[in-house]
């Protein structure tokens, strides 16, 4: 192999989920974020599974993604499939029943999770999948994507609950955080799961989780 050409590993990953704002935020550090998180997983090969639509910087990173030739599947509920509320969606486009099903699609159709920031619908999409690894109904990472210390409240907030004895030490590893979408990808390809005795007891919510969404979709066709 010539010098200058750096053999790329397999990604252990096909489909990785993004959390992100439906607005744009005020500042183009995160823009330009959204589109490097695009290109990133461009540039691995890796799909796109997103909230669906093309406002704020869900727009931004699917349109990026598609740009670059790789495959964009947005997740949106029937009710917010109006172009007046979501724009136009790049890709392929699963509607489902709502808000309920479209987190469990998302969270089955992909292999890691990735938060840029957002506001209160990306919290709450963060904070369920970090509840489900916790809880062992699923294993895959989770990465928040801290813009320029967007984040860093968040994370303070996080250590305060581990001092205080709201979170076990051993959990706070769930949340894999990084500045830039090439370290934080990177660092999710090497994360290894948190395992302990909550995690198998769990395990029966992964089928039930399954068997709702197959369900939902079944019941909504
Ligand atoms: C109802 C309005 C706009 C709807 N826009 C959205 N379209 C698709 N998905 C959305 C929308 N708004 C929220 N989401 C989901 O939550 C995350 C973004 O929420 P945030 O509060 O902006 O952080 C995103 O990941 C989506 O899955 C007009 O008010």
């Amino acid at each position: 192999m010539e010098d200058d050409k750096v053999a790329v590993k397999p990604s252990r990953f096909k489909r990785v989920c993004v959390f992100c704002g439906s607005s744009k935020g005020k500042r183009d550090c995160y823009r330009d974020a959204a589109l490097e998180l695009g290109q990133e997983l461009v540039s691995r090969g890796l799909d796109l599974v997103y909230g669906g639509g093309s406002v704020g910087l869900m727009g931004l990173v699917s349109q990026e993604v598609h740009r670059g030739g790789g495959h964009v599947i947005g997740v949106i509920p029937k009710t917010l499939m109006s172009k007046e509320l979501t724009g136009e969606t790049v890709g392929e486009v699963r509607p489902v029943a709502d808000m309920h099903q479209r987190k469990a699609e998302m969270a089955r159709n992909s292999d890691c999770f990735i938060a840029l920031p957002g506001g209160y619908g990306t919290l709450e999409e963060l904070l369920e999948v970090i509840t489900w690894a916790q809880l062992g109904i699923h294993d895959k990472p989770v990465g928040l994507l801290n813009v320029d210390g967007y984040y860093n409240y968040l994370l303070t907030f996080i250590d305060k609950a581990v001092d205080d004895g709201f979170i076990m030490p051993s959990q706070r590893s769930i949340i894999v955080s990084a500045p830039s979408a090439k370290e934080l990808v990177q660092k999710l390809e090497e994360y290894v799961p948190v395992h302990d005795g909550v995690a198998a007891k769990a395990k029966w919510e992964a089928e039930q989780m399954e068997l709702n969404a197959y369900l939902h979709t079944e019941i909504a066709r």
